[in-house]
């Protein structure tokens, strides 16, 4: 049992891990899997007082985060995929600042995973397996490791809005794939396949431009889809940014231009091997500050700029966009 001193002076019982589940992760398989880990749990965190959340909706595991770390918990766990470890980074962080949310203790609380979801492509850059034992048995060791989080900002309904990100941020036909992928979710991880066949459809190669760590504006012709990456995987285990390392302070840009559907077809195999970066039409760049938008004055009123943007595979809102990194703003349990 482990108490701590609250604002006032009291004594506030505060859990040592709390851990977020989202019921709905994985196709629905989260829980299922959640449930089954019910005696591990209890051996393993035998001498800690241990927390369990249930998300009831999208965004509750960012409010569930955010109090577990005002309180002061050791640890706040995700548990589910990609989806939910975005939702439990961004409560890491005061609302609407980039400011790291204090804990009462002190000490700042340390983000787990415990991965259960479809995709489930942040853990690969560390070359953990989607294993829910041996990632309890990983956290329970409390070794951290302090990891970068990249921030995004872009328009959304009417006005500018920013996420934290911890995985990827990208936009264009990639965005427009990620919004495709939940119909598709039953298919496990052919749903990016379907989602990309599917988006393609839709999607039109655009002229946009870009600054780089606040120089000048750079054009980017015909721009199929630009990944803003922290880690090494998305889409399911594509391996989109094979030199990103979370904690290197920068994040890791990968610019795709002239890109025809059949293009990704023949390119399918060297984007899972990471072997892409030579190919013709992409280009790679590794920034601390991104700014991107339409090029032409048509296109560039807010609201009405092409490209979708997304944040670990959540949507977020449209171009115009900007990202940065916080270096080391979160101790990872490792
Ligand atoms: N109780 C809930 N009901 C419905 N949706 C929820 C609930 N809790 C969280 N969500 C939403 O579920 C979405 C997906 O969650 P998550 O990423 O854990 O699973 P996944 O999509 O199967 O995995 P991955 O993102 O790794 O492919 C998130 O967008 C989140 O907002």
């Amino acid at each position: 049992m482990t108490e701590a001193m609250t604002a006032d002076g009291g004594v506030d019982d505060v859990d040592d891990f709390l851990f977020i589940i989202n019921p709905k992760g994985g196709n629905g398989q989260t829980l299922k899997r959640w449930r089954q880990l019910a005696p591990e749990l209890e051996a393993t965190f035998k001498d800690f007082k241990v927390g369990q959340a249930l998300t009831t909706g999208p965004a509750h595991a960012t409010t569930l985060a955010r109090d577990a770390c005002k309180k002061g918990v050791l640890g706040v766990i995700a548990v589910g995929g990609d989806g939910t470890i975005h939702e439990v980074v961004n409560g890491f962080f005061e609302e609407d600042t980039a400011k790291v949310v204090s804990s009462r203790r002190g000490k700042r609380t340390a983000l787990g995973i415990v991965p259960a979801g479809t995709g489930s492509d942040f853990i690969r850059s560390f070359g953990w397996k989607a294993d829910s034992r041996a990632a309890l048995a990983r956290l329970v060791r409390g070794q951290r490791k302090a990891i970068d989080v990249g921030r995004v900002t872009c328009w959304d309904n009417g006005k500018m809005k920013s996420r934290f990100f911890i995985n990827e941020a990208d936009l264009g036909l990639t965005a427009l794939v990620g919004r495709g992928v939940p119909p598709w979710k039953w298919l496990g991880g052919l749903s990016y396949s379907a989602a990309t066949v599917q988006a393609f459809f839709s999607h039109v190669n655009t002229d946009l431009r870009m600054k780089v760590d606040g120089g000048p504006w750079q054009a980017v012709p015909q721009n199929t889809g630009t990944i803003v990456a922290n880690a090494q995987y998305f889409g399911g285990g594509m391996k989109i940014a094979p030199k990103a390392d979370p904690a290197d302070g920068q994040l890791d840009v990968l610019a795709m231009s002239h890109f025809r559907w059949y293009d990704f077809l023949r390119s399918s195999p060297r984007l899972f091997a990471g072997t892409h970066i030579d190919l013709k039409g992409v280009t790679a760049l590794r920034v601390k500050t991104l700014e991107i938008e339409a090029a032409l004055e048509g296109d560039k009123v807010p609201g009405r700029q092409p490209f979708l943007v997304q944040a670990d595979g959540e949507p977020l809102g449209t171009l115009p966009a900007s990202f940065s990194i916080l270096p080391g703003a979160i101790d990872l349990l490792v």
